[in-house]
């Protein structure tokens, strides 16, 4: 009997023979350890071979899928709870049979953005063609040789040439001027109520932005749907990219038809060659018509360009103005700051002259220029991805050496980069507004909080060849609008008097910034115009 048998006993050995009701009780118990030994021979023939020199393993819980379905959850959280987790500066992830290589420690992000085998092009090649839907003839020419040399075109020529010297003096006066005379307006009578924060920061930015990039055909000035159509495809871009099924990407292929077909008319007639047009509309696509994409297809691809422009100012600046004026006392501190350094005049008539470029707050307002630095260190969630184009070594600060072989795509986790306690100390949860002016905690200067460790931390550009080229640009729409509000207004919550600031929406791994959950349903602002600034017509300078 199964019963006597002897502990330990191998079922099938011949003490388990004897009578039908034996062979009965270890039948399933044979199934079940022939369906685990097969199991675990067909995931070790389908899991990916990882060489001793490449990052650490990290096996999912569910094999094959467990970090395919982490990411498609969290998405670029996911990588910070994996680092949390493990505590590991790297890991290889295994996904079905392949695998991809995160990395979560800002000195090896920092080698890895700078290295040039790790490439974004085949990334690009691969998803552009999903997420534009362009014709046949313009997907063939981007996945073939001749597209390797029109992404390098647009990527390393038209996009850093626009994006600088006069080309980016230009832009930053045009949006600095639309959104002087948008806040000089604001509130005329007084005060005025704005049920949904998140929405009127998002008109008043993509008014200026718009304004600034198209000239005044700008396409998204002529409908408030197109504004609408632009962050409903932002929300869908990770659906369309893994090319789902169209019944379960609805919104997301509406929202790309109203999005193209407003900027059709535009490239048709090639209103990008305006005078007034920004640099950065023109040079890509002069790129694109010299690569012979015609003007539908330029206009089907271009649609992925007011995403660089607005889909990370409008939320860094959402959260900034929401860390700031959640906190009366540092309201305080900080009206005093930019009062006293970058009002340059003010006039009998009541212009004031506002000093809006990076220049001058960090030199003349610490407290919120740190403020802004926390921000972007509390809300960028970058998830970088490249291929390797060849094997590559990555090399830590301690001379630890890691292979990425070649193929492999590499995904570097700047928001993990930006949640590591052992760089920004026991409060790196917290949003400490003058984290980045503070005395440092660490006598020694080097530990976790010291101005060194948090210096090799903030990455919220990226860095190499693809270091953010729009930074300062946004950085001056933000000053202005927040150095407007805290001199012209005083700011209050919509419903009570308690500030009640939305959580995060799940983190994309397409943008950089985090979106408040819901589109900040919910969540209103009470603007009144503070006494002795009743009138002020703002000007902002560089
Ligand atoms: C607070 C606002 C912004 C943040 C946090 C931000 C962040 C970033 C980051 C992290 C990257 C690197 C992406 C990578 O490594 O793959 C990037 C790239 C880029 N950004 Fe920004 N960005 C902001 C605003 C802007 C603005 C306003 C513009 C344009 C006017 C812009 C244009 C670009 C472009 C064109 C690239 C691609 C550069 C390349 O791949 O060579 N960004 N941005």
């Amino acid at each position: 009997m199964a019963s006597n048998s002897t502990p330990g006993t191998l079922p099938g050995g011949p003490a388990l023979n004897v009578s039908g009701l034996d062979t009965m009780a270890t039948a399933p118990v044979t199934i079940a350890i022939a369906v685990v030994v097969v199991g675990f021979l067909i995931l070790h023939i389908l899991s990916p071979s990882v060489d001793p020199r490449e990052p650490p393993l990290v096996k999912p819980r569910i094999p094959l899928i467990g970090h395919i379905l982490g990411l498609m959850r969290h998405q670029a959280s996911y990588h910070i709870i994996l680092q949390r987790s493990t505590g590991k500066p790297i890991a290889t992830l295994p996904m079905l049979t392949g695998k991809v290589y995160a990395v979560w420690d800002p000195h090896l992000i920092a080698a890895g953005l700078r290295n040039k085998n790790l490439s974004s092009t085949p990334h690009i090649k691969a998803v552009t063609p999903a997420v534009t839907q362009v014709t046949k003839h313009t997907a063939d020419l981007l996945t073939g040789p001749e597209g390797d040399h029109l992404t390098d075109r647009m990527m390393l020529h038209a996009i850093p040439n626009s994006l600088k010297g006069a080309s980016i003096q230009r832009l930053n006066e045009t949006a600095l001027a639309a959104l002087a005379s948008s806040l000089s307006a604001f509130a005329a009578t007084g005060s005025e109520s704005v049920p949904n924060a998140w929405l009127w920061l998002r008109r008043l930015i993509t008014s200026a932005t718009g304004k600034a990039v198209y000239g005044p055909e700008d396409p998204f000035a002529k409908d408030t749907e197109v504004e609408d159509a632009l962050w409903d495809l932002e929300a869908n871009l990770l659906k369309l990219s893994l090319n789902l099924p169209a019944p379960l990407v609805k919104a997301g292929h509406r929202a790309r038809a109203v999005l193209q077909q407003a900027l059709m008319p535009y490239y048709a007639a090639r209103h990008d060659e305006d005078a007034a047009a920004s640099d950065f509309v023109r040079l890509r696509a002069a790129e694109l018509r010299t690569g012979g994409l015609p003007d539908d297809d330029i206009a089907r691809l271009e649609m992925m360009l007011p995403f660089a422009a607005l889909a990370n100012t409008v939320p860094l600046l959402f959260w900034l103005i929401c860390n700031i004026f959640s906190r009366p006392e540092l309201v305080e501190q900080l009206r005093q700051e930019v009062e006293a350094g970058l009002v340059t005049a003010k006039t009998d008539d009541g212009e004031v002259t506002l000093l809006a470029g990076t220049a001058a707050v960090e030199e003349r307002c610490p407290l919120l220029m740190s403020c802004y630095r926390e921000t972007l260190r509390r809300t960028v969630h970058q998830v970088s991805t490249r291929t390797a184009m060849q094997d590559t070594v990555l090399t830590d600060r301690n001379g630890r050496q890691y292979l990425l072989k070649a193929g492999t795509v590499v995904q570097m986790a700047i928001g993990a980069s930006h949640a590591q306690d052992e760089y920004w100390g026991g409060d790196v949860d917290e949003f400490k507004p003058d984290r980045f002016i503070r005395k440092e905690a660490d006598s020694n200067g080097e530990g976790p909080g010291s101005s060194k460790a948090m210096r090799a931390a903030f990455q919220p550009f990226g860095g190499g060849v693809h270091l953010c080229p729009g930074r300062y640009f946004a950085f001056a729409e933000m000053m202005a609008v927040v150095s407007t509000l805290l001199l012209g207004f005083e700011v209050e919550p919509l419903e009570g008097t308690e500030w009640k600031v939305p959580g995060f929406a799940t983190r994309s791994v397409i943008d950089a910034v985090t979106k408040p959950a819901k589109q900040g349903e919910g969540f209103g602002m009470r603007f009144r115009r503070r006494q002795g600034w009743e009138n002020v017509r703002w000007v902002y300078q560089l």
